[in-house]
């Protein structure tokens, strides 16, 4: 087919294609998806779904790699760590001007009465160490929970050593709990819908189990607590469970302080000689974590528990000068603290008998103290003079608890070998950790991109709303306008306009219907307005796309002929011009200009197909 010299884009006139065969005539709706998109589209979400399991399968990969780099370390440092914390000095405290003990990042020399002992522990804290610094040295027990491990930290000490501060800590400065709970929950959310947990709070006092988070009676709503004595149950496969213990889901931080501090206030304390609020049993808060693999339904669901665990302060009867309940209380603290440290001791000496059943304490965190658990021991001593000699008692307690090396040049040397593979793991670890984060990001991106496409294909393939005015469907007003268009028109000839336009910008059926009324209009005005040749009408949006229509510049043309009409900047005004009145300023068109600020979420799903044909220009 020749070009026409007059035609200003070199294309022949719809005059002169009058007589050439006619072409298949394509209709297109912009309001339509075409199939082949809809498949693209299909196409690219079936491809993301692929991306997303692959890179899915990555991070799992770097996971365990991290994971068990974390698991050599804590098995290298020992799976029974000790830290020791030093409490600084109260008001109430005498100080001396020679304070009897001194400490080193992982040694605490006491002196007392002449006589000068050093202990050695996994890490020791000053007394000006703060509880954010306590909590970092904790952090990677709590990631071995979160891995999988059960895990018990345990706080011990004299009375008002501190353990209570160091395990809750207080609005200005929370303590590992708070801390945890956080960081629990901080994990959970970069992993995902992963990891759920639920929490349990109970109390060992004078050798009976209680729940702290039972539901009061209602009838007596002051009373405390009165669900005692629950049962501790042990399955076959050796995991602990307490018979009628509340269990509560927590599902964010906020709820989670909230059960914690409701069984904080259930639990007993009361006035010593030492401590106003003297804890006269162990508390026990239990977090169960639930990991549920990677989203399948098949993949089993891991459970591990993170107990943490404030005991009641050790203590010499005769020093408080305890009598009464106070005595009692003392004693059943003394007496299950003892099997502890045995359980603890035979543990560590890998003995065969581990003498669990000898108190409540050591039979509830049974299945967390054994093997393939991580224990943390923080021992709290007093940096007063008057307290050495229980200081001395604690931290002889506390190196029972951790490994007893006899020969001490062998202990550097193995020391050293210790920390250079740590070191190496260490650094393992954090590639891994690297590793993971960034194909975390590139799974979140994959994610982010397969919900757009499935909610752009799933608005592709939702029917389309039509205004009230409009009588018919879009299907309907097709027929109806390509019927009139046969009967009225039945020699004219379509040019292929969609393969040489952007799909957007060619006309529907119903608009050219419309537009063919107004061009005959403006070819009627365009006779009248010749001598000003250039007309200053603006369009909305999707009228200015319509006229872009060559048809309509080459109609424009046919009425002017000679003239030399700059077809390319008509620029109609549709709500300005009162001379373009034969325009329907209230057509569906108009309404569907109207439909780029409109906030109907209905609306914004067509708008945002439009917005994706405006990128397939780009
Ligand atoms: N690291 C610390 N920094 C500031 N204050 C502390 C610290 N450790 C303990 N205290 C203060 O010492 C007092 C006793 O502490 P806490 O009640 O925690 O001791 P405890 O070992 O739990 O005692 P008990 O066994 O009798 O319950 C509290 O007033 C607490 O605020």
């Amino acid at each position: 087919m020749e070009s026409n010299p007059d035609s200003p884009d070199g294309l022949p006139l719809i005059s002169e294609l009058s007589d050439s065969p006619p072409l298949p005539t394509i209709f297109t709706d912009v309001n339509v998806v075409p199939e082949h998109e809809k498949n693209q589209l299909l196409q690219s979400i079936l491809n993301l779904e692929g991306e997303i399991a692959d890179l899915r399968l990555k991070h799992k990969l770097w996971n365990e790699k991290r994971r068990e780099a974390l698991n050599k370390i804590l098995d290298i440092k020992g799976s029974i760590r000790v830290f020791c914390r030093v409490r600084p000095f109260l008001e109430i405290d005498r100080r001396r001007i020679r304070e009897p003990i001194s400490t080193g990042s992982e040694k605490i020399v006491v002196k007392s009465g002449g006589t000068r002992k050093e202990f050695e522990f996994d890490k020791v804290f000053a007394q000006e160490v703060s509880q954010g610094d306590v909590f970092v040295e904790v952090e990677p027990i709590l990631r071995s929970a979160l891995d999988g491990n059960n895990v018990c930290v345990l706080a011990y000490g004299q009375t008002s050593t501190g353990k209570t501060f160091t395990m809750d800590g207080t609005n200005e400065q929370p303590g590992i709990i708070p801390r945890a709970l956080k960081e629990l929950f901080h994990q959970a959310s970069s992993e995902g819908e992963s990891l759920t947990f639920s929490m349990s709070m109970s109390e060992v006092y004078m050798g009976s189990l209680k729940d702290l988070l039972a539901a009061r009676p209602t009838y007596r709503a002051y009373e405390p607590v009165t669900r005692c004595n629950l049962n501790i149950q042990t399955d076959p496969k050796g995991s602990v469970e307490i018979e009628g213990l509340t269990e509560v889901q927590i599902l964010d931080y906020a709820k989670a302080r909230w059960w914690y501090n409701r069984g904080r206030r259930a639990r007993s304390t009361s006035w010593t000689s030492v401590n106003e609020t003297s804890s006269r049993s162990h508390c026990l808060t239990r977090i169960t974590i639930f990991r549920h693999g990677n989203g399948s339904s098949e993949a089993k669901t891991e459970i591990s528990k993170l107990w943490m665990v404030d005991l009641g302060g050790s203590e010499r009867l005769l020093k408080t000068g305890a009598s009464g309940l106070t005595l009692d209380e003392g004693r059943a603290i003394n007496l299950s603290l003892s099997a502890l440290g045995d359980v603890i001791a035979a543990l560590r000496r890998k003995r065969g008998h581990v003498p669990y059943r000898n108190s409540k304490l050591t039979q509830i965190l049974k299945d967390s103290l054994g093997d393939g658990s991580k224990v943390l021991m923080l021992v709290h001593v007093s940096p007063c003079e008057e307290d050495a000699g229980e200081t001395i008692c604690s931290l002889c307690f506390a190196k029972r608890a951790r490994a007893v090396e006899s020969n001490r040049e062998q202990v550097e040397d193995l020391k050293k070998q210790k920390e250079k593979r740590v070191h190496e793991l260490e650094e393992c670890m954090r590639e891994a950790e690297e590793e993971c984060q960034k194909v975390k990001d590139q799974i979140q991106k994959a994610e982010f991109l397969l919900i757009e496409n499935k909610r752009l294909h799933s608005n592709a393939d939702q029917p389309l709303e039509y205004e009230e005015n409009s009588p018919e469907s879009p299907k309907q007003e097709l027929k109806a306008v390509t019927e009139t268009h046969h009967q009225s028109d039945q020699k004219a000839t379509r040019r292929i306009i969609s393969r040489s336009l952007p799909r957007f910008m060619t006309s529907t059926v119903a608009s050219r219907e419309r537009q063919s009324a107004s061009e005959r209009d403006i070819v009627g005005k365009a006779r009248s307005l010749r001598s000003t040749m250039r007309s200053s009408i603006q369009f909305t949006a999707s009228h200015s796309i319509s006229f872009s229509d060559r048809r309509f510049k080459a109609s424009l043309q046919n009425s002017s002929r000679k003239k030399h009409v700059e077809t390319d900047n008509v620029v109609v005004n549709m709500t300005e011009s009162p001379k373009c009145s034969g325009l329907d300023t209230k057509s569906t068109s108009l309404t569907r200009s109207k439909m780029v600020t409109s906030s109907d979420p209905n609306l914004r799903a067509k708008l945002c197909r439009h917005r994706r044909r405006m990128s397939d220009l780009i």
